[in-house]
């Protein structure tokens, strides 16, 4: 039930008004000062509100007071003023203070039933919309609402504008690349390209040539002069991802391109000038790689011009919901799904899971089960919490029934895992399409085979 505060000095009107409004878990109040202790300790989504409250009865000045510090330290409250019916002025005047709607006396049960539950239903578009808003996380990408996020966005938007070189450092899979985009986003580059390169994916070998390009007959096999990513990120961004992995035979010439701006592709003699913005990021000890001499210390200083710290998942509590709720949108839009929320079972298991450093588990926890839930709502069985079915399954003793339960439970899984696949599923399980959907009618799966 939906809280509800009702703020009238006149114990008449309190009880008609709690009696008619019957639907809702109604706090009351009969004064200023009760009224927002009521506000801050049951955060009412809307408020009825009596302007002439005590010791100014007769006038509205005690009222509007209490709309005031209501709206201060709750503005997002639906506040309804309740007035005598000759006092449109105060009505108005409450409005424009920011007053949700008013509604003048005396009290009709259908009209101020209708009114209350129209200031709910807006409260909570309102409350989906900043939620939204949230989730969008902004235009330059980085979804959370933790506080260590919030600090990282600051820094992103402050360092974008000023070319500075940037070191993120985090494990694996905690938004490092999302990072250096949202430097990319955040810079006036954001229109030229943004390029990733990941040192520790390519062999030694082919390092060089990928980042500075070659010049036909550079080396056998060199058919045509080929452009790097370096200049492939003319006027834009460079993400050099694990540049502990950088060669050391490759640093000297890295440093030569971050300190003059220019490159010399492979086999060429020519300097090219090059206006590109590089960010780097690993997830080693650089200042240790530089004491072994693996890393060298001038471009160690020249790449960390300033070090953003990015916190790994488990770090940040508070963003789990967020995140899992842009992944469903996110999600749901890729793989046409109608799907539009968590059910509460799925946000009290995503809420108390214990998820790793890396985002990738979540997220692909939450793209399986769009593509495997076959109602609206996601719920925790699609999310593969298993500890959540049918407490039967953990009780039977019954031979049959747990491995009918247990052969239900992999289907599902299997189901999630090939993306809705029917014969990749049919493969994982080891059994043929035909019986696949055998099982699935015995066991009255809802999957949308
Ligand atoms: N703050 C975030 N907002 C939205 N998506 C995120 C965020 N952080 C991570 N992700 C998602 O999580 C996945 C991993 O993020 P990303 O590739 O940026 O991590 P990484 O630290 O660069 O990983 P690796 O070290 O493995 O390269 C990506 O799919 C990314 O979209």
């Amino acid at each position: 039930m939906e809280k509800l505060l009702i703020v009238d000095d006149d114990k008449g009107i309190q009880k008609q008004l709690k009696w008619s409004l019957s639907d809702y878990d109604v706090v009351l109040a009969g004064d200023r000062e009760t009224a927002l202790a009521a506000v801050r300790r049951h955060e009412p989504k809307v408020i009825t509100l009596d302007l002439g409250l005590p010791p100014d009865e007769a006038n509205a000045s005690e009222g509007l007071a209490a709309l005031q510090e209501i709206l201060t330290i709750a503005p997002h409250t639906k506040v309804i003023v309740i007035t005598g019916n000759d006092d449109r002025t105060n009505a108005l005047a409450a409005i424009s203070a920011g007053a949700y709607d008013f509604y003048q006396k005396p009290i009709e049960t259908d009209v101020i039933n209708v009114i209350v539950a129209r200031a709910f239903s807006v409260a909570a578009i309102e409350e989906e919309n900043r939620k939204m808003r949230a989730v969008a996380g902004s235009d330059i990408g980085i979804i959370g609402n933790s506080e260590s996020i919030e600090r990282l966005r600051m820094m992103v938007k402050r360092i974008a504008p000023t070319g500075i070189t940037a070191l993120l450092l985090g494990e694996s899979g905690t938004g490092k690349e999302v990072t250096a985009n949202a430097v990319h986003l955040a810079s006036d580059r954001k229109k030229k390209p943004f390029i990733a390169i990941n040192c520790a994916s390519i062999p030694e070998t082919l390092l060089e040539s990928e980042l500075f390009g070659f010049e036909k007959g550079a080396f056998t096999g060199a058919h045509r002069t080929t452009k790097g990513k370096i200049e492939c990120a003319e006027g834009g961004t460079l993400f050099l991802d694990e540049i502990g992995d950088m060669p050391y035979s490759l640093q000297a010439k890295l440093l030569r391109f971050l300190q003059e701006k220019s490159i010399e592709r492979l086999g060429g003699r020519q300097e090219i000038l090059v206006d590109v913005r590089v960010v780097c990021a690993t997830n080693q000890n650089l200042e240790q790689m530089v004491a072994d001499k693996t890393f060298r210390e001038d471009l160690f200083y020249r790449v960390s011009e300033i070090t953003l710290n990015i916190p790994p998942l488990r770090d940040r509590d508070e963003d789990v919901i967020i995140l899992s709720q842009y992944f469903l949108q996110h999600y749901a839009i890729e793989y046409k799904r109608n799907v539009k929320s968590f059910s509460e079972d799925a946000l009290s298991a995503i809420k108390s899971h214990k998820w790793p450093g890396n985002i990738r588990e979540l997220q692909n926890k939450v793209k399986s089960s769009v593509i495997m839930t076959t109602g609206t709502q996601v719920t925790a069985i699609d999310l593969g919490f298993l500890e959540h079915q049918d407490k039967s399954f953990e009780l039977s003793l019954n031979l049959r029934v747990v491995r009918e339960q247990a052969e239900s439970i992999a289907i599902q899984k299997a189901y999630a895992l090939s993306e809705g696949n029917m014969s990749k599923a049919a493969d994982l399980l080891g059994v043929t399409r035909p019986t696949l959907y055998s099982l699935i009618e015995k066991y009255e799966l809802k999957i949308n085979a």
